[in-house]
C-alpha cells in the first residue's frame, strides 16, 4: 500500500546507548502518533533494545541494514531475515549503494536477499541510484531501468507488494549535494513508469517511492511535495531527533 513513509539508515553510526538515547527522543517527539510511517534502522547490536523502546502497534517501526540470503547455517558474522523477524525488524534496507559498492552486492546477490526478506515478511526497502558519471553521460534512467530490472521485477506481484522503492543517486549520499525536486520527480516517476509495465497500473500507483541523498531538514518538504515522492530514506540527519522529527512533519 502506498504511503508516506520516512526511514532513517543510522549506517554505522552510535554507540548503544548514544542510540538508545536517540530513538527515546525521536519517540518523545512523535508523541502525537500522527504523520507518516517512520523506521528506524539502527545497526544489529542496537536493534532488539532500539525496538524495544518504540511503542507497539503505532507508526514507529524497526528496520535493519541489511540480511543475509540464507535462513541459516555456517556463515559466521551474518544475520539472517528470520533472526531480524524475530527481534522485531518489520522492514529491512536492501541494496543500498554502499553495501553494491563495498560489499559487492550485485543483483543476483540482491534477488535472493529480497527472497528471503520477504520469506521472513519483512518489508525490504529497496535501493536503486545512478553514479556521477552515469548521471552526466545522460544514462540515469537507462541505468536504474536496469537496476529494477534485474534486481527486483523477477518478484511475483505479490511478493512486489510488500516493497518499497528508494531513489538514492550515489552522488547526493552523503556529499550536501541534493538532488533538486525536479530530479527527484522526474525518476521517481519513471520508476512508477517501470513497475506499472512490468506489473501493472495498480501495483504502480501503490508502490511507495523514497528519496534518499542529503535530504535533511530544510529541503524534505520540498521534496516531498512532488507527486511521486512519497517519503524519503534519510541518513546523516537521521542521526539528530530534532532534524529527524521535522523531516517527518515535512508533508
Ligand atoms: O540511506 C540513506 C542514504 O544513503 C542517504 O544518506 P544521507 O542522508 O546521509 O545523504
Amino acid at each position: 500500500m502506498r504511503q508516506n513513509l520516512v526511514a532513517g539508515n543510522w549506517k554505522m553510526n552510535l554507540t548503544y546507548q548514544e542510540g538508545l538515547a536517540l530513538v527515546e527522543e525521536i519517540v518523545r517527539l512523535n508523541a502525537a502518533g500522527t504523520g507518516p510511517e517512520v523506521v528506524v534502522c539502527p545497526p544489529f547490536p542496537f536493534l532488539q533494545g532500539v525496538g524495544q523502546a518504540l511503542p507497539q502497534g503505532g507508526k514507529l517501526h524497526l528496520g535493519a541494514q541489511n540480511c543475509h540470503q540464507k535462513e541459516s547455517g555456517a556463515f559466521t558474522g551474518e544475520v539472517s531475515a528470520k533472526m531480524l523477524a524475530s527481534v522485531g525488524c518489520e522492514y529491512v534496507i536492501l541494496g543500498h549503494s554502499e553495501r553494491r559498492q563495498y560489499f559487492g552486492e550485485d543483483d543476483e546477490l540482491l534477488s535472493q536477499k529480497l527472497k528471503a526478506a520477504l520469506a521472513a515478511s519483512l518489508k525490504p526497502i529497496f535501493c536503486v541510484g545512478e553514479s556521477l558519471d552515469t548521471r552526466e553521460a545522460d544514462e540515469t534512467f537507462d541505468f536504474i531501468g536496469q537496476q529494477l530490472a534485474s534486481g527486483l521485477f523477477h518478484l511475483s506481484n505479490e511478493e512486489f507488494a510488500h516493497v518499497t522503492v528508494a531513489y538514492e543517486p550515489i552522488w547526493a549520499i552523503g556529499t550536501g549535494r541534493t538532488a533538486t525536486s525536479a530530479q527527484a520527480q522526474e525518476v521517481h516517476a519513471f520508476i512508477r513508469e517501470q513497475i506499472a509495465r512490468a506489473y501493472d497500473a495498480e501495483a504502480a500507483l501503490n508502490t511507495t517511492i523514497l528519496y534518499g541523498g542529503s535530504a535533511n531538514a530544510q529541503n524534505a518538504r520540498e521534496l516531498f511535495s512532488q507527486p511521486d515522492v512519497d517519503g524519503g530514506l534519510i541518513g546523516g540527519a537521521s542521526l539528530k531527533a530534532a532534524d529527524f522529527t521535522t523531516i517527518i512533519q515535512s508533508f
